[in-house]
C-alpha cells in the first residue's frame, strides 16, 4: 500500500498532532523519485553497505537480521536460519525540504517488488541518506525523530526560532540533550545528557530519539509491522537533501 499524502497543508499553521494510522503521512517537502537498479547496486555495493549489513545484520553469532520475518531481539540464535537481504530497491528517492517544511509523523510501509531478475521482494528497512548537514551547509533543523512505544510527537506551529537550540514553537527540538553515544541508529540512544552538538543523535524532552543530518550518515530502521512511528521535524533554515531506498529481502 502507498502512503497517501496530504500536500494541501499548510506548513505555517500547526500541524496535526494525533498519531497517524499506518499509511497516512503529512509532508511537504519536494521530492524527485526514479527507478534504477544500478543506483541501487551501486550504493548496496560500492557504498559499503553490503559489507556492513552482512557484519552487522547477518552475523551468525550477535546479528540483528530477522529469521523468519521477526527480530531476532533476544534469546539464542541457535538453530535460527539467517536471513540474507538481497540489495537494495531500485525505486529511489530524493528529498529537499526547504525552510519551514517538514515530514509528519508516520509509519513506512512495507512494499512488494521485483528485482532486477523479476523475482518477488519484499522492503523491510527504510535507508535514509543525508546529503548534507549543518556542518557542510546552512542547514538547522530537520532531524529525524523516533518514537518509541507511548512516545508522541509534540505539537508545532511552525514557527521558526531565532535561537538555535532554543525553546521554540516550531520542529520539537528545543533543549534536547544527545546521548552522546554517536549512534545513528535510534534504538541505540538511551538517552544520557550531552550538548545538541556533540553526536548525530539525542534525545528530546518528549521521549523522541533525533537523528541529526550529517552529510554521509546512512540511517537504517526497520518498517512495516515492526516500523517504529517518526517524523522529520521542520527545517528551520537552509535545504534539507535526502536519499532514500529500502533494503528488501525475499518474501
Ligand atoms: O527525511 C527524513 O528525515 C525522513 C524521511 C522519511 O521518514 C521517509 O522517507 O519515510
Ligand atoms: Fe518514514
Amino acid at each position: 500500500m502507498k502512503i497517501q499524502i496530504d500536500d494541501k497543508l499548510d506548513p505555517t499553521k500547526p500541524r496535526p498532532v494525533k498519531v497517524p494510522r499506518p499509511g497516512y503521512a503529512f509532508r511537504d517537502n519536494d521530492r524527485i523519485q526514479f527507478d534504477s537498479p544500478e543506483f541501487a547496486a551501486m550504493i548496496w555495493n560500492k557504498c559499503g553497505l553490503r559489507d556492513r549489513w552482512k557484519e552487522l545484520w547477518e552475523h551468525p553469532k550477535w546479528g540483528l537480521e530477522t529469521v523468519q520475518g521477526e527480530s531476532i531481539t533476544s534469546g539464542t540464535r541457535n538453530n535460527k536460519r539467517i536471513r540474507h537481504a538481497v540489495g537494495l530497491s531500485r525505486n529511489i528517492r530524493m528529498y529537499r525540504y526547504q525552510q519551514g517544511q517538514s515530514f509528519g509523523a508516520h509509519y513506512d510501509e512495507s512494499v512488494d517488488e521485483k528485482d532486477d531478475e523479476g523475482n518477488d521482494v519484499v522492503s523491510e528497512y527504510t535507508v535514509l541518506i543525508y546529503l548534507n548537514g549543518e556542518r557542510d551547509s546552512d542547514l538547522l533543523g530537520g532531524e529525524t525523530v523516533f518514537y518509541p512505544k507511548g512516545k508522541k510527537p509534540i505539537p508545532t506551529s511552525g514557527t521558526i526560532p531565532t535561537t538555535r537550540g532554543g525553546a521554540k514553537k516550531g520542529g520539537g527540538g528545543g533543549g534536547a540533550k544527545a546521548s552522546g553515544n554517536g549512534n545513528a541508529n535510534a534504538t541505540g540512544t538511551t538517552g544520557t545528557t550531552g550538548a545538541r552538538d556533540s553526536g548525530p543523535s539525542y534525545v528530546l524532552p518528549n521521549g523522541g530519539v533525533a537523528v541529526k543530518p550529517e552529510r554521509g550518515l546512512l540511517l537504517v530502521h526497520k518498517h512495516g509491522d515492526e516500523c517504529m512511528l517518526h517524523e522529520a521535524l521542520i527545517v528551520q533554515r537552509g535545504f534539507k537533501y535526502v536519499l532514500r531506498t529500502d533494503v528488501v529481502y525475499e518474501p
